[in-house]
């Protein structure tokens, strides 16, 4: 295929409520939506779900779209590429920066599975008829309204539930929710909010059946993970430490976790996120699908990921519902019962709902071969 131009759509989407982690509360989530066009006339979508700011990682829209215009998109365009595997080595010329890169490498795989005429889960290698959808549930402002998310949340049927913690809202919280809901499976995510020097905080974690804690310590640490693993009975899961499949081996080997939330934008796209299923796989190392507080198109690509064999527990995709009242893709993402059917027509197996897309649209850019 040869890509013939490409447009970038620069949104701006209001979330229901805000999200509030250790670190940041998102109250509405800009995006660059990537639409790749060939010369056939075909259409692939793609998503940056880079922040505003560095608070995640380092990368956010502006350091993304730079590169996008400046870097990536003129390496590919006019290009005759065949496989979006194609793409590692010419985005070579970028040192790291994925979520930027895994933007326009989605597209291309859309367009990939559309032409092979392969939903993309099919492209992917994917197996699964559904996937298993857990929940990320925030901070909140007291306990009522935690209770009443996580309630809701059980009533919809998610898999498990993600809880947010922070220094001062982390043994009380968790204990209190898992004295009113003593069976339900839950785990905690730090965000990188605590050191080796919280040990004992940590270590009485240990008692409240968590399927893991996720980034308890620095967001680009391997080491003191390794450390503090050795000291836990709960499973430690990384997620900002692990940007590529290299990442992955290291934290393996090192022992620095036992779990991986697999975030597509994260590492640099699907084909990176390939190479670290099968990592797992052959390792034996639990992983799931993370999400970034997305739109339907990177839900998309996210739940094509997730119907693949090595995804072995319930990922962060919840319904279109939980954070949009309309969103960009038709149909919804529907969660029944804990599992999200996966599309079986070409491509993402979502249509771009345009009249939303241009609702939420503050400007555009061009790019032409
Ligand atoms: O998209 C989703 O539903 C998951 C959201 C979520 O939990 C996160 C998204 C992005 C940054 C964090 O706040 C958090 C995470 O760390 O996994
Ligand atoms: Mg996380």
């Amino acid at each position: 295929m040869k890509i013939t131009s490409v447009i970038l759509h620069y949104i701006q989407m209001k979330l229901k409520n805000p999200f509030t982690n250790s670190f940041s509360t998102v109250k509405d989530r800009h995006f660059i939506i990537v639409e790749a066009i060939t010369e056939d006339g075909a259409t692939g979508w793609g998503e940056c779900v880079a922040f505003n700011q560095p608070w995640y990682t380092e990368e956010t829209i502006h350091t993304c779209s730079y590169l996008l215009k400046d870097l990536l998109i003129p390496s590919i365009i006019g290009r005759q590429i065949d496989h979006p595997n194609e793409l590692e080595s010419i985005f070579a010329q970028v040192r790291r920066n994925p979520m930027a890169k895994s933007a326009l490498e989605g597209a291309l795989w859309d367009l990939y599975a559309q032409k092979r005429g392969l939903s993309l889960s099919k492209a992917l290698g994917g197996q699964k008829k559904q996937v298993e959808a857990g929940i990320s549930i925030g901070l909140k402002k007291n306990d009522e309204e935690l209770y009443s998310a996580i309630d809701k949340s059980l009533t919809q049927g998610y898999k498990r539930i993600k809880l947010k913690i922070k220094p001062g809202q982390d043994i009380s919280l968790i204990s209190k929710v898992r004295r009113r809901y003593p069976d339900i499976a839950i785990m905690a995510d730090a965000n990188s909010a605590y050191t080796l020097a919280d040990l004992d905080l940590l270590r009485e974690l240990d008692q409240y059946d968590l399927m893991m804690i996720e980034q308890p310590l620095a967001y680009n640490d391997l080491y003191e993970h390794a450390l503090l693993q050795k000291e836990l009975k709960t499973k430690i899961c990384l997620d900002e430490s692990i940007q590529s499949a290299h990442d992955a081996l290291q934290a393996i080997r090192f022992g620095s976790c036992r779990v991986i939330n697999l975030k597509i934008g994260r590492v640099g796209g699907l084909s990176e996120s390939i190479k670290i299923l099968k990592l797992c796989e052959d390792e034996g190392v639990d992983v799931w699908c993370g999400g970034m507080i997305e739109t339907g198109i990177s839900r998309a690509h996210t739940i094509a990921l997730a119907s693949m064999k090595a995804v072995n527990l319930p990922g962060d995709i919840s319904s279109t519902q939980n954070y949009w009242h309309r969103d960009i893709t038709a149909p919804e993402v529907v969660v029944s019962n804990g599992y999200i059917d996966t599309p079986t027509s070409p491509g993402l197996g979502f249509d771009i709902d345009r009249d939303a897309l241009e609702a939420f649209t503050m400007h555009k850019e061009r790019f032409h071969a």
